[in-house]
Formats: structure tokens, sequence, C-alpha cells
């Protein structure tokens, strides 16, 4: 209740979270993100339902088995929230699971063993970007996390205005990353590199 408050109170969005959502279109992509939308010859990894007379979209990932942010991943969720973000119509941002038990399992462990220091320099900065872009984001964001979200999972949900969690006991959310022994690196292209070669040695 507290949260549908706020949401009246920063946006006049009323009963978002309980409404059916439609399909809708959004036609303007940046040159610069179509040009790293790499070949991905997968199904998408992410489904956006548009709900036109609420301006609410519903985003789900849906990357079996644990929605991990790779790069290619990552590259399409940003590319979704800034299709949204440049739609005027759309205001709020509802962002969740279409995996049974998994919001997101964080970083894809993959991305970070045995690749070359420019691909983990792309993926370092992938992440930058994802949480860069949701963070600042104009649109009222939520994260509806409906299953376990450690490390970069948590990440994303603490990038949105507001948490939902399915009050689930085996579901479990923190940054435990350290645990991995992965330091996320700074901002720099520099710290990105060196960073890179304690990763994938
Ligand atoms: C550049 C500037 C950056 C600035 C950043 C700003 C701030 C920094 C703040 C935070 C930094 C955040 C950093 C995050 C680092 C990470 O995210 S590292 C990843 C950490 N993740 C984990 O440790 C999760 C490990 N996984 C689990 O706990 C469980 O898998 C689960 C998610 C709870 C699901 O359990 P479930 O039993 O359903 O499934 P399984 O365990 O059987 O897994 C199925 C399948 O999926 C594979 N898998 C699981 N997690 C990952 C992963 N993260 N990456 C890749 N693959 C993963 C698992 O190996 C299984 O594979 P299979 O054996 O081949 O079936």
């Amino acid at each position: 209740m507290a949260l549908r408050a706020a949401l009246r109170q920063k946006c006049g969005l009323i009963g978002i979270l309980s409404q059916p959502s439609s399909s809708g279109s959004h036609s303007r992509v940046s040159a610069v993100l179509v040009s790293q939308m790499r070949n991905n010859a997968t199904s998408p990894k992410i489904k956006v339902d548009f709900n036109q007379s609420t301006g609410v979209a519903v985003l789900s990932m849906q990357s079996p088995p644990v929605n991990s942010l790779s790069l290619d991943f990552l590259t399409e969720l940003c590319i979704s929230v800034e299709k949204l973000e440049m739609d005027r119509a759309c205001r709020g941002l509802i962002i969740t699971s279409s995996l049974p038990k998994v919001f997101s399992a964080g970083l894809d462990i993959l991305e970070m063993y045995g690749k070359s220091p420019e691909r983990c320099g792309e993926f370092w900065r992938a992440v930058q970007e994802m949480w860069l872009k949701m963070y600042s984001s104009n649109m009222v964001t939520i994260a509806a996390i409906n299953g376990s979200s450690p490390a970069g999972g948590c990440l994303l949900s603490l990038t949105c205005d507001y948490r939902i969690m399915s009050d689930n006991p085996r579901y479990s959310i923190g940054l435990n990353e350290t645990l991995l022994g992965i330091v996320a690196p700074f901002g720099t292209d520099k710290n990105i590199i060196k960073n890179t070669h304690t990763c994938s040695n």
C-alpha cells in the first residue's frame, strides 16, 4: 500500500501492479546501441509488454537457466530500456523474471573466466552502462523480485526506485560477490583492464 501511495504521489501511476498489459511498439533506438547489438540469433532474453493505457511497461527477463547477466543479455537489456526511455508515453517500468525461482543470478561467471582483456573490458563497460542507465532513468522503476537475486541481480534491483520481493524463505538476495573473490572494478578503462587480469588469471 505504501508503494502504491508513493507511486501515486510521484507520477500518478495507480494500480499498475494489478492491471493487465498489452503490447505496444517502440520504434527509435540509438545508432550507438544498434551498432552494439551483436549477432544474436538466439531467442530474445528480454520481453517487454507495454500497457498504453497505464503508461507502464513490464520487462521480463527470460534467459534460462538463471538470467545471468552476460554481455549479450546486458546489451539487450540496455537496448530495451533505452527504447522505453525514448517513448514519452512510457512513465513506469517493472522489471521481473519469467523464470521460476530466480530473478537474476547476477553477472555471468563465464564472462569473467578465460576471456581476453578486451572482452572483459567490454563486459564491465556493459555492466556499468546497465546500472547507470537504470539508475538515471526518467521512468519510475520497480524491481518485482520473484526469485533469488544474488550479487549482480541485487545490483540490478538496487538501481530501481522501488523493490518488491516475493515472501519466500528459499529466495535470497544480497551483495555476496566477494565470496567469489570478485570486486567490481573502478569506472575507468585503465582500471577495468587492470582488474580484468585479476579476473581471468
Ligand atoms: C564498472 C563499474 C561497475 C560498477 C558497479 C557498481 C557497483 C558495484 C556493486 C555491486 C557489484 C555487483 C557484482 C556482482 C558480481 C556477480 O554478480 S558475480 C555472480 C554471483 N552470482 C552468484 O554467485 C550466483 C550463483 N548461483 C546461485 O546461487 C544459484 O545458481 C541460484 C541463482 C540461486 C539458482 O539456483 P538453482 O538451484 O535454481 O540453479 P543452479 O544453481 O542449479 O544453476 C543452474 C545453472 O545456472 C548456472 N549458473 C548459476 N549462476 C550463474 C552465474 N552467475 N553465471 C553463470 N552461470 C550460472 C549454474 O552453473 C547451472 O549451470 P549448469 O550446471 O550448467 O546447469
